[in-house]
């Protein structure tokens, strides 16, 4: 049985310390450090091409990075294939979401869980799988086959099967692309269940109002590096912040990138 690792309170989940990487001559990610703690929500912002994409393919092992080291609850992940990461307790949920269409939505999320831990027997995957149809809203759509769901149900779907992997920390990678307002609503609160279960979430959002709802702590990336780090309020108001993202005049609480969709979220 493999060893639990525990994190504290204080402990970080995620530990990036000057991670880099580079298409060719292009610099997308630069000496990029930051940490996520236990039941914290961080939310990474900043400009299309600044790099955020390319930094959770780094977290979750589709890069490697050119330079630089990840730590996941304590453990050297630096070199970590995505299996190994996600045994170790890293889930991801993509914009584009593609479930296995033709089966059920119960066997998609139990697939998931099958994947995530090694040595998960099938009774215990459904069982699990079940649960979390259940936490996720999607119960009643359990023996549907998953090309029949709404693209809100779909991201619920992602989200329920990445929860199937038994992760530590959750990677988001712009879930709320394409909701209604009333529909990120939903999946906001959706999230905030996902931290009171006791899973920390990092997410990519371009929609200021979910940024400002959700997140404990935001870090900007421009040009590929962090720019800034804080309380929403605090990179809201950051000069740096509103000159390379928000605009000119950005008012705190309702202010949004300049070429992104708007949509009040309050859950
Ligand atoms: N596989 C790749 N090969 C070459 N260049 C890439 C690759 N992936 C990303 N890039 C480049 O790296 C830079 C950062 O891209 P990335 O997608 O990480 O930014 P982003 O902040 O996620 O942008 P967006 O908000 O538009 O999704 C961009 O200039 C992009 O064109």
């Amino acid at each position: 049985m493999e060893a639990k690792v525990e994190v504290s309170d204080h402990q970080a989940v995620l530990r990036a310390d000057g991670l880099s990487k580079s298409f060719g001559g292009l610099k997308a990610v630069q000496d990029v450090s930051f940490s996520v703690h236990a039941g914290e929500i961080l939310a990474v912002i900043g400009p299309n091409g600044a790099g955020k994409t390319t930094l959770l393919n780094l977290l979750s092992g589709v890069y490697r990075p050119s330079t630089g080291r990840l730590h996941l609850l304590g453990r050297d992940m630096t070199r970590a294939t995505m299996e190994e990461r996600c045994h170790a307790g890293l889930g991801r949920a993509f914009q584009i979401v593609r479930p296995f269409g033709e089966m059920t939505v119960h066997e998609n999320v139990t697939v998931g869980a099958l994947f995530g831990k090694p040595g998960m027997r099938l009774p215990q995957a459904r069982e699990l799988a079940q649960s979390l149809l259940e936490s996720t809203g999607l119960a009643a759509h359990a023996d549907r086959p998953a090309h029949e769901l709404t693209l809100l149900q779909d991201k619920r779907l992602e989200v329920a099967r990445a929860l199937a992997t038994q992760p530590r920390l959750l990677l988001l990678d712009e879930v709320m692309a394409g909701l209604r307002p009333a529909e990120a609503q939903e999946a906001v609160a959706l999230i905030r269940s996902v931290r009171r279960s006791g899973v920390s979430v990092l997410f990519i959002e371009h929609i200021m109002p979910v940024v400002r709802d959700l997140a404990d702590r935001v870090v900007v990336m421009d040009q590929g590096q962090v720019m800034a780090e804080g309380t929403y309020r605090e990179v809201t108001t950051n000069p740096l912040v509103v000159a390379a993202y928000l605009g000119t005049e950005p008012e705190l609480g309702s202010g949004q990138p300049q070429s992104e969709q708007t949509g009040q979220v309050r859950a």
